[in-house]
């Protein structure tokens, strides 16, 4: 047997794994990594953060990616030469975590890596008859498992397109396993580049669960401040937003748009919430004068009713919920008080309250992605969503 196979099945086959998720999202931030212990699968998962670390990005990186993110047409070159350098950025990343963290990379059992996504094309975006849903994620696997040494499960969302999703959001795998809680309605939302939400229902029937992009999450609001506060990349603590009042017409144009009144689940992604969304939306609502301050402050308000009309979608008037927020948009104050003040009656608490760092979460659920793929793969997940393993193998050798 080749040994890789071998090595392979014994980690299969162990009571408890010790599994590194990485994130990077839509916002280019940085990469989140997250040491995770996972004992057993599927429902009766049990998992800890061992480590969590943040790593930024150098402007120049992030300068070199939005070159050819989200962007129809771009350099091949740069694609084809990112592809490799982002997989060893981020194993070399992973590598310096795991001696600050005190470990050796020998007592990895795997990396589940996200990697960084470039485009996400989604039928409803590209409307283009011949073609179905599409996403590309770049930082192949192999650079990350020949670097670290580590077995490596990356691509995680071909295999959803495959079998009949949109490659996202795949947050429900893992808000199913580690968040369903029996007679508790919850709503995990995430407010990353793009928010989304997944329904958990508190009858436990996954044919109930719902789980959708919502629209944009800071994707717009930081990209606004990008293009106008040289030097700043995000409206912090929304001291911006919070100096201006909202436009209703701006507001009505951003709102008045089919992505809206689109069934759940759908998902998206800054290829369609940029600032050419906007700049269209102040055209047809023919504003030509505005400060950025009242812009920051529409664009929170945009993001803010997205995420409300969407809880109130997902919910009866009047059911209990309890939600439970992740994700760098819950750092925004006026983005959560907008938010909070449409839902009065409704209990926001990050995910920490049940356990998961809200900062981790993501590279936690990409983690557990990869501890179903090499010993779970027997759980349902409900009638709407692919019930799946996910992710492909890298070796180190
Ligand atoms: N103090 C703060 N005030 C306002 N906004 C903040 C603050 N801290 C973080 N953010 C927002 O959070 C963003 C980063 O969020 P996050 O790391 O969840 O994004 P992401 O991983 O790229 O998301 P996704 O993968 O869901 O697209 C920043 O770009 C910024 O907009
Ligand atoms: C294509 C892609 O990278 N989508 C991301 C993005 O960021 C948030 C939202 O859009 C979500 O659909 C998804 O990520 C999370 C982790 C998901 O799949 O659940």
């Amino acid at each position: 047997m080749n040994p890789n196979i071998a090595s392979l099945y014994q980690i299969a086959n162990k009571p408890e794994r010790l599994i590194i998720g990485l994130m990077s999202g839509t916002s280019l931030d940085g990469l989140d990594i997250a040491l995770c212990k996972c004992i057993g699968s599927g429902l009766n998962i049990q998992l800890s953060i061992l480590a969590f670390e943040t790593l930024p990005y150098a402007n120049d990186f992030k300068a070199d990616v939005k070159t050819i993110f989200s962007k129809k047409t771009i350099d091949l070159e740069k694609l084809c030469l990112l592809n490799a350098y982002i997989g060893v950025l981020h194993a070399q990343m992973i590598n310096s975590c795991i001696a600050k963290w005190g470990y050796e990379n020998s007592q990895i059992d795997a990396i589940a890596s996200h990697g960084q996504t470039i485009y996400h094309a989604p039928k409803s975006l590209h409307g283009l008859a011949n073609y179905g849903n599409g996403t590309l994620q770049i930082g192949d696997g192999d650079h990350l498992a020949v670097t670290t040494g580590i077995i490596t499960l990356s691509d995680f969302r071909q295999k959803h397109i495959a079998a009949g999703g949109e490659g996202a959001p795949l947050a429900l795998y893992g808000d199913y396993l580690l968040f369903s809680k029996a007679g508790e309605d919850r709503i995990m939302l995430n407010i990353g580049g793009i928010s989304n939400a997944t329904f958990l229902p508190g009858n436990l029937n996954p044919d109930n669960i719902v789980s959708t992009d919502i629209g944009p999450g800071n994707t717009m609001m930081d990209a606004y401040i990008q293009a106008h506060f040289e030097g700043n990349y995000f409206d912090a603590d929304a001291i911006i937003a919070k100096l201006g009042s909202v436009n209703k017409p701006l507001l009505q144009a951003l709102e008045n748009h089919p992505f809206f009144t689109t069934s759940f689940p759908k998902t998206t992604g800054p290829e369609l919430f940029n600032l050419h969304f906007l700049y269209a939306a102040m055209q047809r609502a023919k504003i030509t004068n505005l400060s950025h301050e009242d812009i920051m402050a529409t664009l929170n308000c945009f993001t803010a009713n997205a995420i409300v009309a969407a809880i109130q979608q997902l919910t009866a008037p009047d059911q209990p919920i309890s939600i439970f927020v992740s994700g760098g948009g819950m750092h925004n104050p006026l983005l959560l008080q907008n938010i909070q003040t449409q839902l009065p009656q409704i209990t926001i608490r990050t995910t920490e309250a049940i356990g998961i760092n809200p900062d981790a979460k993501e590279a936690v659920l990409f983690a557990l992605l990869a501890n179903e793929s090499l010993c779970g793969g027997n759980t349902f997940y409900g009638k709407n969503t692919p019930s799946v393993s996910m992710g492909k193998i890298s070796f180190p050798r």
